[in-house]
């Protein structure tokens, strides 16, 4: 079977809702293909229990269906699914790359993007791009309605999950429907901050730059122990924390050397009340690789 893998990502990075997005080095979904009269889905791994096999409602069926190449899917979970680290783009992304490549479509790895996004709209209910985009390209990326541009940053970060689930649906429909002039002023700056900082691999930068006040307080109120968590990170040296994604998990940016010291005060604030969590120390990697 044709074999390739997706990493875990995450989206909006505080000021980019719905626009940026970073591919992590791991965990990854790891993604089997055979071509096949019809779809269909085998699910194994992290969480796979709560992951539909019924293509309609699997992002990688979706795919399938989207790009008309029936296969037979077989997925093995590394990313846990309603985290808030690009758990069903991984799938999508991962599916998008290894049907292309089995049918030999000519599908640009841009195009994929557009493909694999289709699948997140049939899980979360709109078709945001901005975890499928760096799972596809790698790098940060910025996703607009006419393309996709991918930076390949090289910057440690850390992302921190507690053990509770928040579905992208649930943390999308907590979202106020409109921002004021002066917060879209600080909102610009600030992501256009975050931008430059990527392009110098700049975690100050970067980390100021996440800085954000509509989505991150409604989706941080979500998360129990964020606050504290946001606080232990902060003060072991993160330059920059915000909710990854939808949530719950936490994403945190580092200078190169702090990454196990914020990590260990991300845990130790979510086990202060009684909830395990379990971090991942990655710099900013590759997207989907054919193996
Ligand atoms: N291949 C897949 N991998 C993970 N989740 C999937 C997949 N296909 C469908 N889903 C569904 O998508 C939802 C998880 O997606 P989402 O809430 O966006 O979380 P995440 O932030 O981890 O992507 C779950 O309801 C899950 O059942
Ligand atoms: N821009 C989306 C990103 C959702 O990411 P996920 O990893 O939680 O699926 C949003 O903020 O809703």
């Amino acid at each position: 079977m044709l074999t390739v893998t997706a990493p875990a990502t995450s989206a909006n990075l505080g000021s980019g809702f719905d626009v940026f997005g970073v591919a992590f080095d791991r965990p990854l979904d790891v993604v089997r293909v055979e071509r096949a009269p019809e779809t269909t889905i085998e699910v194994s791994g992290v969480g796979s229990q709560y992951i539909p096999t019924d293509p309609a409602k699997n992002t990688a069926g979706v795919v399938a269906q989207e790009l008309g190449t029936p296969a037979r899917i077989v997925i093995d979970k590394g990313v846990r699914p309603s985290s808030g680290l690009g758990s069903s783009a991984a799938s999508a992304a991962a599916a998008a790359v290894a049907l292309s490549e089995l049918y030999d479509t000519d599908h640009t790895r841009e195009d994929l993007v557009w493909v694999a996004a289709e699948g997140e709209a049939a899980v979360s209910g709109s078709a945001h791009a901005d975890n499928v985009a760096p799972a596809i390209m790698g790098g940060f990326t910025v996703v607009r309605e006419d393309g996709v541009e991918s930076v390949d940053a090289k910057v440690p970060l850390v992302a921190c999950l507690p053990e509770t689930v928040v579905s992208t649906r649930e943390a999308r429909g907590v979202l106020p429907s409109t921002v004021d002039l002066s917060t879209m002023t600080e909102t610009v700056g600030n992501a256009a901050t975050l931008t430059i900082g990527m392009h110098r691999n700049d975690p100050e930068l970067i980390g100021q730059g996440m800085a954000e006040s509509t989505v991150t307080p409604a989706r941080a109120a979500l998360i129990d122990g964020y606050e504290r968590a946001v606080e232990a990170a902060t003060a072991a040296g993160a330059t920059g924390v915000t909710v990854s994604g939808a949530g719950p998990a936490l994403l945190a940016v580092t200078h190169q050397g702090d990454q196990r010291a914020v990590a260990g005060a991300m845990v130790d604030a979510f086990e202060s009340i009684d909830i395990d969590a379990r971090t991942f120390s990655t710099m900013i990697g590759s997207g989907a690789t054919v193996h």
